[in-house]
């Protein structure tokens, strides 16, 4: 087995373990998906971001039995689909993506959209509250809240999520929602941190800095949401790419560097028309 850095760890609000880089899974399916998700745990990778609607928790679930490291030193994640928050449906949806999978837990499952139209993220989020008591999960959290989301689901259960995943990256920096999440003890964890390897890669700023350090301007794009303190969640399907995503334990941006990127930010950065106080995904 390769090695690389080992990649350290943040303690979420319920005192379970995150590693500090994810790797994400979006598009990564059947045999080939597996084969580049066994690769990235032999590299070092240690934390998986699926969803049900990936439809990939089955590939997943092989990844873990073909994996050369122990289920206990995994962290794999999921998340439910807008169209399972009725509480009965949640439920059922969350058994179902473990009989997916094949495991007998999920190590964070996330409500993956609030999707305030149909008013349902309360019930969703009550059911994965319920089955976390019940062991299914290990830990929960939610994925594109808006601290209104955040703060309805904590007033009406009584339970704080551990981590909202969002979108950030250098044109979509989040600076507002990440100091709400520090002083609410939620852990940011970055979608599309590369931007999907859009413009953001091959921006002057950041070409510049990593220019300076010798890097990629990948690589200086991850050691920014590093240094934010947030767990980016780099999609790479090939093993040069997976290998330099994770390299970036070894060097570190300056105050100025920080700051210059963060201010690559812009309010029209997502990626998408993606704005979760009106979209909809099912
Ligand atoms: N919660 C949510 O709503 C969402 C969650 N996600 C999660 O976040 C993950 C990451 O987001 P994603 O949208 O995939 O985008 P990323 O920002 O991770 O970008 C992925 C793209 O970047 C390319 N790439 C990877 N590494 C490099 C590199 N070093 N240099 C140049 N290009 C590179 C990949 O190509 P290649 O694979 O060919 O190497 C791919 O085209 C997803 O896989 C998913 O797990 C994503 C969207 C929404
Ligand atoms: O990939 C995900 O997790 C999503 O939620 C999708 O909406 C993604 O953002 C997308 O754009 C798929 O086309």
């Amino acid at each position: 087995m390769t090695t690389t850095t080992p990649i350290p760890d943040h303690t979420l609000n319920d005192g379970t373990t995150l590693p500090a880089i994810g790797f994400g899974t979006y598009a990564l399916n059947g045999a080939g998906g597996v084969d580049a998700m066994v690769n990235a745990i032999e590299l070092g990778y240690r934390l998986l971001d699926s969803a049900f609607n990936y439809e990939n928790e089955g590939a997943v679930g092989e990844t873990v039995r073909r994996s050369p490291v122990p289920r206990e030193d995994l962290r794999v994640t999921s998340k439910l689909a807008g169209r399972h928050h009725a509480y009965d449906k949640a439920v059922a949806a969350v058994h179902e993506s473990l009989y997916r999978a094949g495991l007998d837990h999920y190590d964070l499952y996330l409500v993956h959209w609030p999707n305030p139209g149909r008013d349902l993220y309360v019930e969703a989020w009550q059911a994965l509250v319920d089955l976390k008591r019940q062991g299914l999960l290990r830990s929960i959290g939610v994925s594109n809240f808006l601290p209104a989301h955040l703060e309805r689901i904590a007033a009406e259960t009584g339970v704080v999520p551990s981590v909202n995943q969002v979108e950030l990256h250098p044109y979509f920096p989040q600076a507002d929602l990440r100091e709400w999440h520090e002083a609410n003890g939620i852990r940011t964890e970055s979608w599309s941190p590369l931007g999907r390897a859009g413009a953001v890669l091959r921006d002057p700023v950041v070409e510049r800095i990593a220019a300076g350090h010798g890097r990629s301007t990948a690589q200086v794009v991850l050691r920014w949401h590093l240094q934010l303190g947030a767990v980016p969640l780099p999609k790479a399907a090939g093993a040069a790419r997976q290998r330099e995503n994770m390299s970036v334990f070894d060097f570190e941006l300056s105050d100025a560097d920080m700051a210059a990127i963060t201010g690559l930010g812009r309010p029209d950065g997502r990626i998408a028309d993606q704005d979760p106080a009106v979209y909809e995904e099912f």
